[in-house]
């Protein structure tokens, strides 16, 4: 079959092959890779409309202390290191104040995996207490002052890190930050979702099957979640492939089984300036490649089709120009305002740590499509869509 073929089969939402989707990121012919990008642009317009949302939004990285080391990660840090943080409560909850002053309808918690974050309360068996109840106390905390904020907190990955210091299962912890007021989960933590790979970037992680069962598991107790890939390291096509793959079959199972999935797809360009020695000099690249980076947005989009309809960039890692370039190659979402981040910056990520409702709308305005304010789960909320003019 040839390129316009498959191409107008995917557009008449024909799902494209494992084998398939590899055969178009292996095209290098510019022509080729033009003919990929206007039918992921085009397939972005039949699935979204023309209209860019953003979501405003304050970002907290709540601690660095990590007990992992994974060969990505700039932001780790070990207790006791000079750079070490670890925000209290009262921090957190003057950061969330500000964020609803700001407009904010979200908050996104993620943070490391510091094993001495623990509390007193009903799930602790021994003194210092409960990983659960630390997580429990701050989203209460949280919840109990701002009921309007959608918490957007933890990855499969602190999520696995809380039921392994607790010796809960998933879906006990699952379970209960919900009740506390948890809306939704970061699909961080995915990288590449391939064994191989993970023993390479970051050996101590959830596999990619546990990663997989704990998504599973927050659909089935009516927590949405995103996804993303953490692309531009050691991977190869198959492997990004493999990814989307996996991506496209938990969704179908997740909504056909609990109506609860995936509300976005969202490309995670390694970014190695400050980045641990070993994986930077393998990779041999310090900030992300563009051409590769958006070659792999036009594809995941094709690849995804009906299954995931958001596709977002991330301007913290790709800046804000380059962000602009993936919205014309299949993205339809521009993401959050953050106000703060700390992860990809301490990479070396270029973007900023935040950007204000006017950057974003004007950045948007530019490429001639309409804005629109959306909810962490894509409720848009304004009536009407609204160009900026001059
Ligand atoms: C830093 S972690 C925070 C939550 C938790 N510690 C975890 O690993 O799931 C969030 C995500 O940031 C991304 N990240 C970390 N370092 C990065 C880097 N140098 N470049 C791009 N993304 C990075 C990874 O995809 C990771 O899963
Ligand atoms: N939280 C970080 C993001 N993106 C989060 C999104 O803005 C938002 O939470 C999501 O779209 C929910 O629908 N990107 C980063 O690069 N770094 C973050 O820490
Ligand atoms: N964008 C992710 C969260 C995230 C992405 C990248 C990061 O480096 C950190 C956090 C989500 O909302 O699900
Ligand atoms: S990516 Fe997350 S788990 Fe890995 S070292 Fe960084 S903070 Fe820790």
């Amino acid at each position: 079959m040839g390129l316009i073929t498959l191409l107008d089969r995917t557009l008449a939402h024909h799902p494209l092959s494992e084998a398939d989707a590899v055969w178009l990121l292996r095209q290098t012919d510019p022509e080729a890779i033009a003919q990929i990008r206007a039918a992921a642009d085009a397939l972005r317009s039949q699935l979204c409309g023309e209209t860019v949302t953003y979501v405003i939004n304050r970002n907290i990285n709540f601690t660095n202390i990590c007990e992992q080391h994974c060969g990505f990660c700039a932001f780790r840090r070990d207790a006791g290191d000079a750079e070490a943080y670890w925000l209290d409560e009262a921090m957190i909850i003057q950061k969330a104040r500000e964020a609803l002053q700001a407009k904010a309808t979200e908050l996104c918690l993620q943070g490391g995996l510091n094993p001495q974050a623990k509390r007193p309360g009903s799930w602790a068996k021994t003194s210092p207490g409960s990983s659960l109840d630390y997580y429990l106390h701050l989203i209460d905390a949280l919840k109990s002052r701002f009921p309007t904020l959608h918490l957007h907190a933890f990855s499969p990955q602190e999520i696995e890190f809380i039921a392994r210091e607790d010796d809960l299962t998933v879906d006990e912890v699952l379970k209960a930050l919900r009740q506390a007021g948890v809306d939704s989960l970061p699909g961080t933590a995915a990288e590449v979702l391939d064994d191989a790979v993970r023993r390479v970037i970051c050996p101590e992680k959830i596999t990619s099957q546990t990663w997989l069962n704990i998504v599973s598991a927050a659909h089935r107790a009516g927590l949405p979640t995103t996804s993303t890939m953490l692309c531009g390291h050691v991977e190869m096509p198959e492997q990004q492939v493999q990814h989307l793959a996996q991506l496209r079959r938990l969704q179908a199972d997740s909504l056909d089984r609990w109506g609860v999935g995936i509300t976005e797809f969202i490309l995670l360009p390694y970014v190695g300036e400050m980045a641990p020695a070993a994986l930077r000099r393998r990779v041999g690249h310090d900030q992300p490649r563009l051409d590769e980076v958006l070659k792999l947005t036009a594809v995941a989009r094709l690849y995804l089709g009906t299954a995931i309809v958001n596709h977002q960039p991330s301007w913290v890692k790709l800046g804000l120009t380059g962000a602009q370039r993936a919205l014309e190659w299949g993205c339809n979402d521009l993401g959050g305002t953050l106000m703060e981040e700390h992860i990809t910056t301490s990479a070396g990520a270029q973007g900023g740590t935040g950007l204000s409702v006017p950057q974003i709308q004007q950045a948007i305005a530019a490429l001639g499509r309409p804005w629109q304010q959306r909810t962490t789960l894509y409720q848009r909320l304004r009536d009407q869509p609204q160009v900026l003019l001059g």
